[in-house]
């Protein structure tokens, strides 16, 4: 899929870092507008098709809330999200059910969860839109309704299949992939184990798009994005003045979820009263939103992932051990990318692709070196590191050839440890017999002598630059024999 055919997000903010901010965390996988005005964002609207206008509550001259009532009337097939800070949420609330708000996003945000929520909204208008377009098509008799189906089906799996996990010919993703590949044919739990930033969640969609369930919605939260209550109405939704604040029946991510997948992110930070409550419903295979009597069906499959060992942490008492049975029926190991260097050089370069396009930049290429530099890195923070790494050195670079001085010094050890490799001459000078402490000596005496032989015999002079005390340096030119001469 290229750039221009992916969903487009229109970011409403007056500050520039807030933008970029949210630009960095979303433009992978949408199409970033900007406005820094309601004016400006109109005339966006007016232009271009947007699926999702996030939109910051405070405004030059108006409030986020009141321009999104606007958008709901002139572009109701945008989903409007606002971000507020928790003293606006007064405002929010009177000004919701006007705006036909989707979601609100308090500040500050986590990027995770700004990106899962944003992916989600982008998913319901998808749904909602192929629900229209069912409902226009049994009205009028239409035929193609299978045909746009099973196109739309196609692009979805075209973003989110097998096929975007890259990995190099060989390397230990295929099997994962594979594996997951079977396992998504059943309607089984997958429980997926791996580092951060490993690609869990891109499996998690792969094995969603892959599965008898794949025309259903795919939703997914992020576990450590927000606290343990407002998780339990996130997921399962709430009743009209069930807690403080909740003015307006919710519906939960499990209902929208119905007939789909949910991906429950980071599910090893949540809490064991929490995981009480969402073994009741995997059990029972019905909820009952917070504040409500009825119990409601629901039919969905869980995929979860944490990057616990959660054998361990049912062991320390953290996590219920009958909820781990229930989840981790099926378990797929992410391998860190350490693990899987050839991966690197492949990821890389698809990454770069990516991100050059995006930056307006396409020409821009890594040297061999370049490559060899991110390979030999160790990348703690996986894959999310190198595509941070790399989009930071493109930014900072005006040069076509990315060269590993492009990196940051973290990354550049490797090359650091080759330039720092003995010369010839050098190597020539090495001490070649003896046991290491007999071979240090050597040196430690060959280094002394060329010390004293420049500061001509200087001693207080030699023990400043070495360091040494007067006493101390004298004491070794006696052990070396230094001092006869
Ligand atoms: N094999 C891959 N090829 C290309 N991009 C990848 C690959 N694996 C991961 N990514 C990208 O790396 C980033 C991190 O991946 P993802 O969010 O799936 O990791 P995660 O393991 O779920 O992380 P976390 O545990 O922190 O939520 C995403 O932008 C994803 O698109």
């Amino acid at each position: 899929m290229s750039p221009d055919d992916l969903p487009v997000v229109l970011l409403v903010d007056d500050e520039v870092r807030s933008q970029d901010a949210m630009r960095r965390t979303l433009d992978e996988d949408f199409r970033i507008l900007t406005a820094s005005s309601a004016d400006e964002a109109r005339e966006w609207l007016t232009r271009q098709e947007v699926a999702v206008i996030l939109c910051d509550q405070r405004m030059p001259g108006q409030m986020g809330v009141d321009f999104l009532k606007e958008v709901r009337e002139r572009w109701p097939d945008t989903v409007r999200i606002v971000i507020s800070g928790y003293t606006d949420s007064e405002d929010i609330i009177t000004g919701i059910n006007e705006a036909g708000i989707y979601q609100y996003i308090l500040k500050p945000w986590v990027p995770d969860h700004l990106l899962a929520t944003v992916r989600t909204a982008v998913e319901a208008r998808t749904l909602q839109q192929g629900l229209s377009r069912l409902e226009l098509e049994l009205r009028t008799g239409a035929p193609l309704l299978k045909a746009r189906r099973a196109q739309r089906l196609n692009e979805a799996q075209a973003v989110f299949g097998f096929e975007r996990i890259i990995r190099a010919p060989g390397s230990p993703m295929e099997g994962v992939c594979a594996m997951a590949a079977r396992l998504a044919r059943y309607d089984l739990p997958v429980l997926v184990l791996g580092e951060s930033g490993t690609g869990k969640e891109l499996l998690a969609r792969a094995i969603h798009y892959a599965s008898p369930r794949q025309s259903g919605p795919f939703v997914m939260e992020n576990c450590a994005a927000i606290p343990d209550t407002l998780l339990e109405s996130e997921l399962f939704g709430h009743k009209r003045g069930a807690f403080t604040g909740a003015y307006e029946d919710h519906i939960g991510l499990f209902q929208r979820a119905h007939g789909g997948t949910v991906f429950l992110d980071e599910i090893g930070e949540t809490s064991p009263a929490f995981q009480v409550k969402l073994l009741r419903v995997l059990q029972e295979g019905e909820l009952r939103p917070v504040g409500s009597t009825r119990a409601v069906p629901v039919d969905v499959r869980v995929l979860a992932a944490t990057h616990r060992t959660l054998e361990d942490e049912v062991k320390a008492g953290r996590f219920r051990e009958d909820l781990y049975y229930r989840i981790a029926g099926t378990t797929l190991h992410m391998p860190a990318l350490r693990e899987r260097a050839d991966d690197i050089a492949v990821i890389a370069q698809h990454v770069l692709r990516h991100v050059a396009q995006e930056l307006g930049r396409p020409e821009v290429h890594f040297t061999p070196e370049a490559l060899s530099c991110l390979s030999a890195y160790a990348w703690p923070g996986n894959i999310r590191e190198l595509r941070n790494e790399i989009a930071r050195a493109v930014a900072l670079s005006d040069d076509v050839a990315l060269r590993p001085q492009a990196f940051s010094p973290r990354l550049r050890c490797g090359e650091a440890a080759s330039l720092a490799k003995p010369s010839a001459p050098e190597l020539a000078s090495l001490p070649r017999k003896g046991t290491l402490a007999e071979r240090l000596d050597a040196v430690e005496a060959m280094v002394l002598r060329e010390v004293l032989a420049r500061h001509q015999g200087n001693k207080t002079r030699a023990a400043a630059e070495l360091d040494l005390s007067r006493v101390g340096l004298r004491a070794k030119m006696q052990r070396f024999g230094l001092d006869e001469a």
